[in-house]
């Protein structure tokens, strides 16, 4: 099966419930292990990356991470492309809830095309590669000022066989609160749909936002590939 028909074949009710009641949810396997390894082997394909980023060298964390060049990889772009508009559905709704003007565009080339007016030009769709004793810290991946509130991460990789440790982390920050953290492992070819910067949260008044960050918690052993993606394009 495509790919597209296999996110369109997804279960979104169960998935816009999850993000509705706790601000993420997970994908079931969508990837199969020759996409996985499809993607895995672009890492080597200097070509087709417009930046490599050593992240212990800003203090991001211990590994490291390319952005794809526009055109992204096909494989890719279906995936950017078949999440954005049920997630579109479940942003316009969250912008509702907090007051926000604005909505979403149905589709993702016309959000592309409000992130080109503002200045964000660059791809931002990225692989991850952590070794052992790698981590990544607590971050947002905000480019600009337009930013889609969802983004998405598959595992390229399975745990317990390729790597130990390395779990994806979320951290919600309630305003006046302790925060709050998620630990989630996601099976080689799944993926996690988490909140990029904030989220409405039903509090005794009504909604209020909180503010959520993301990582990964050290890999114990063997090599861990992820892969982002992420709907705004960068400055
Ligand atoms: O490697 C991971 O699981 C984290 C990836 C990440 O930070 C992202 O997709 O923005
Ligand atoms: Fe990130």
């Amino acid at each position: 099966m495509r790919i597209k028909e296999r996110i369109a074949g997804l279960d979104w009710n169960t998935i816009q419930q999850s993000l509705e009641e706790q601000g993420f949810a997970k994908v079931p396997v969508i990837l199969d292990k020759e996409q996985c390894h499809e993607i895995m082997n672009t890492y080597e394909e200097d070509r087709l990356f417009r930046s490599t980023i050593n992240m212990a060298r800003y203090r991001f964390g211990v590994g490291e991470y390319k952005y794809y060049q526009d055109p992204i990889p096909e494989l890719l772009q279906h995936l950017r492309e078949g999440f954005y508009p049920e997630l579109a559905k479940t942003a316009n709704y969250w912008n509702e809830r907090l007051g926000l003007e604005g909505s979403y565009p149905a589709e993702l080339p016309e959000f592309l095309k409000q992130c080109y007016q503002q200045g964000q030009k660059r791809s931002t769709p990225l692989i991850l590669k952590y070794e052992e004793g790698g981590y990544n810290c607590l971050h947002q991946d905000l480019y600009g000022d337009v930013f889609f509130p969802f983004q998405v991460v598959f595992a390229l990789n399975q745990k317990e066989v390729d790597y130990t440790g390395g779990e994806f982390l979320l951290v919600e920050q309630r305003p006046r609160a302790q925060s709050r953290g998620n630990v989630i492992t996601i099976e080689q070819g799944a993926g996690f749909i988490f909140p990029t910067n904030h989220r409405p949260f039903k509090g005794a008044r009504g909604y209020y936002r909180t503010t959520l960050r993301h990582g990964v918690s050290t890999i114990t052993s063997g090599t861990r590939y992820t892969l982002g993606i992420i709907f705004h394009d960068a400055k």
